[in-house]
């Protein structure tokens, strides 16, 4: 590793990590619009520049902190590294000098008077409160320097944009996004990298899971991983306004997610890896009920990615269960059902369920039931978290970090001897702020 850590840059990393991350909810990054003028982007990445080094900051003092040895294997220094490598490239990445009238442009609200200031966030109801929030937050800041980070802890105000801005302000924007995507690409495979620090551990502890400490962290982590991306994502897109865009996506946010379109690309994934893997001429049916029409406000890759890994589940277990060489196998069943608060997805299969005593495990980072955990290459699939068919035990988990982000959540019912019921509400208010306070 090239690159080093230097006390400064430590010093400046435990600075940040005294405030609290904001949330931001899925409305109000939908709110900030679909083409964003360059004063309102500026603010957009004035209000970035601190909220990201913040969050990164974050990690790389609970990276530190970690317990029993665990802070100190190869992966988890490698993760440390990244992230604070990346909040090192935010910090130092140089501000525009501005002239006084530009600055107190940026403050005025737009004259259009839409969506001037966003809405606050409600509180997730999937969350208790403090449940994914970093242990030193909001009881440390009131003491510190609050001033540096008070003129636009806001997230995305609407600018007046009556005239031109000067050029410095789009270069900084260009300057900005490119600097984000650099990061997003560097952090592609914290959660494979983290996997194999974990994996480090219990070989050389010799323990078979982790603790109730280790756990929550990684939910933390993870958790937090997800809204860095999310904010980094929305922010690459929407600065790169070149290419076209289909107009009911903001960002990487489509306003009408089409629900059975990808359930339906779902299933044929999922049938496809279990055909592959198992080596199977077909894979056991899948039956999807849901109304065509039927679209909300979501992240598309978001859903796809939970169910994706949750019928690879279903699949797995019926192929299993009922054995790889029957000609037929019980049909797993999709049910989508739209209320006025929730979406939910009920995945039914009849692959065996899981033993009660089980249950509790299946949310924990490690569990699984496959014999021989993959290979952790490095360069293993970067793009993201994607096992072939299974062997981590990260699927669920992840899976309802990624619910409970926007507000939903996961659940899983079983009956011992017949089969599974995962119930996936996805929360339409789309109000809830991300579960970080
Ligand atoms: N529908 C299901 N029926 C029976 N067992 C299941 C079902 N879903 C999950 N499980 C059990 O829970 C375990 C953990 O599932 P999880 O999706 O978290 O990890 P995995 O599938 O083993 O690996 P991956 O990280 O690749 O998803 C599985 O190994 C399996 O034993």
């Amino acid at each position: 590793m090239s690159w080093k850590m230097s006390e400064k840059l430590m010093d400046t990393i435990r600075h940040y990590a005294s405030f609290p991350a904001t949330g931001v909810s899925l409305r109000q990054m939908v709110q900030f619009g679909e083409k964003p003028s360059t004063g309102t982007l500026f603010r957009a990445s004035q209000f970035l520049a601190e909220e990201l080094p913040i969050r990164l900051a974050h990690r790389v003092q609970e990276l530190d902190n970690l317990p029993d040895g665990l802070n100190e294997m190869p992966s988890v220094k490698k993760v440390q590294a990244w992230y604070a490598q990346s909040f090192e490239e935010i910090t130092q990445l140089p501000r525009p000098h501005l002239p006084k009238d530009v600055r107190e442009r940026l403050m005025r609200p737009s004259r259009s008077g839409k969506h001037a200031y966003l809405p606050e966030a409600t509180p997730n109801p999937s969350i208790e409160e403090g449940q994914y929030a970093s242990h030193n937050g909001a009881s440390y800041a009131s003491g510190l320097n609050h001033k540096k980070f008070s003129a636009s802890r806001r997230y995305f105000a609407m600018v007046d944009d009556t005239g031109d801005w000067p050029p410095d302000l789009h270069l900084y924007n260009q300057k900005f996004a490119q600097t984000l995507h650099k990061i997003k690409r560097r952090h592609d495979s914290v959660v494979t990298t983290m996997a194999q620090g974990i994996l480090e551990y219990k070989r050389k502890r010799q323990r078979m899971q982790i603790d109730h400490n280790i756990q929550s962290f990684l939910d933390r982590f993870y958790m937090s991983r997800i809204g860095i991306r999310m904010l980094i994502g929305q922010h690459i897109a929407l600065t790169d306004q070149n290419h076209y865009r289909d107009p009911s996506y903001v960002g990487i946010i489509c306003t009408k997610t089409y629900v059975k379109d990808l359930a339906q690309e779902a299933i044929e994934n999922a049938r496809f890896v279990c055909e592959d893997h198992y080596g199977l001429f077909e894979a056991p049916k899948i039956q999807l009920v849901c109304n065509p029409n039927l679209n909300f406000m979501y992240v598309p890759g978001h859903l796809s990615h939970m169910l994706f890994e949750t019928l690879k589940n279903s699949l797995r277990a019926v192929v299993e269960t009922h054995g790889q060489d029957k000609q037929e196998f019980p049909v797993t069943k999709v049910i989508v059902a739209e209320g006025k608060e929730d979406i939910t997805i009920k995945i039914s299969d009849e692959g065996g369920g899981i033993p009660r005593s089980a249950i509790p495990l299946v949310w924990t980072y490690m569990y699984t039931t496959v014999d021989r955990t993959p290979n952790l290459d490095p360069d293993f699939d970067k793009s993201d978290f994607k096992a072939p068919m299974a062997g981590f035990g990260y699927g669920l988990p992840i899976s309802r970090l990624y619910a409970r982000y926007f507000g939903g959540d996961l659940k899983l019912i079983s009956m011992e001897g017949y089969g599974t019921d995962v119930y996936l509400h996805l929360n339409r208010l789309s109000s809830s702020s991300e579960p970080l306070q």
